[in-house]
């Protein structure tokens, strides 16, 4: 097993705390203290360079094959957030996980052969608990059905904008109070640039933004630094974090952020 993998299995997170982790352009893991693992959107194929001649140029936190968790949640269909490569062996090798996604999501996955029982559909505006945390979907402006999704877990609310433009209607969104708020950046393609996620973050004031949505294809990223300095300056909010890929780390309200692997070595 490699260091993600196995970092996943032996972290513990404490009574209000999740552990954590950037999987690449937008995927996130999360744990909680009932040891669930929540997965959104790993992509860990090369199938966009065949599709759309996009190559991937950052490895994968870990094979499909090695990967393992309980859920799964899809922002939209495409291939670099839902992984049709990587999906069925996930599916495969994870017979309890079961998969969450809009409609389109849901047809694909069923496409790909998985079992109707293990599909659950969230239209925006709708909620789901999952063990002792819940999700609900939000609108994210980039396709017909994508979805953003608030992930309550391990006392921690974490919004996941997915893909999507600036708009007005996700303002809203401030009122579930985020503690993190992972944000698209690259600003190509239907995604929010720098300035747009500022703007988006200085209205929803998580305690920590993250930007995402960069490094996998060299034709379309930005700069995460650039965010973080952009929005320290013109967001309200005061901390802006760079995730390192497929590092896990820690956050609890009352304990912070911290590097998951340093705690292990200190
Ligand atoms: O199955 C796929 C996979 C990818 N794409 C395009 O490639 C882009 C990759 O970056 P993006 O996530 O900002 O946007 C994606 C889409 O524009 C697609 O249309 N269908």
């Amino acid at each position: 097993m490699n260091r993600f993998a196995t970092l996943q299995q032996l972290l513990k997170p404490k009574t209000g705390e999740i552990a954590l982790s950037w999987t690449g352009q937008a995927g996130f893991s999360f744990k909680d203290a009932s040891g669930l693992v929540i997965h959104v959107d790993p992509y860990l194929s090369n199938v966009c360079s065949r599709y759309v001649g996009y190559h991937r140029v950052i490895e994968p936190p870990a094979s499909a094959e090695a990967w393992r968790g309980d859920r799964y949640l899809f922002t939209h269909d495409h291939r670099d957030h839902l992984d049709e490569e990587s999906v069925p062996v996930i599916a495969a090798n994870n017979p309890d996980a079961l998969f969450y996604g809009p409609p389109s999501c849901i047809s694909r996955l069923l496409e790909l052969g998985l079992h109707p029982k293990r599909l659950i559909t969230v239209r925006r505006g709708e909620s789901k608990k999952i063990g002792d945390a819940r999700i609900r979907a939000v609108l994210a402006v980039h396709t017909e059905d994508s979805v953003g999704y608030i992930l309550t877990i391990g006392g921690t609310k974490v919004y996941i904008t997915g893909d999507t433009v600036y708009s007005d209607e996700l303002i809203g969104i401030a009122g579930d109070r985020p503690d993190l708020m992972m944000c698209c950046i690259n600003g190509r393609l239907g995604c929010m640039n720098i300035e747009d996620a500022v703007r988006l973050a200085s209205h929803i004031q998580p305690a920590i933004a993250v930007p995402m949505h960069v490094h996998m294809f060299a034709e379309n990223t930005a700069s995460p630094e650039e965010f973080v300095r952009q929005a320290k300056l013109h967001s309200g909010i005061t901390q802006g974090i760079v995730m390192e890929h497929g590092v896990w780390y820690f956050y609890g309200q009352a304990q912070g952020w911290r590097k998951a692997e340093q705690l292990e070595q200190g």
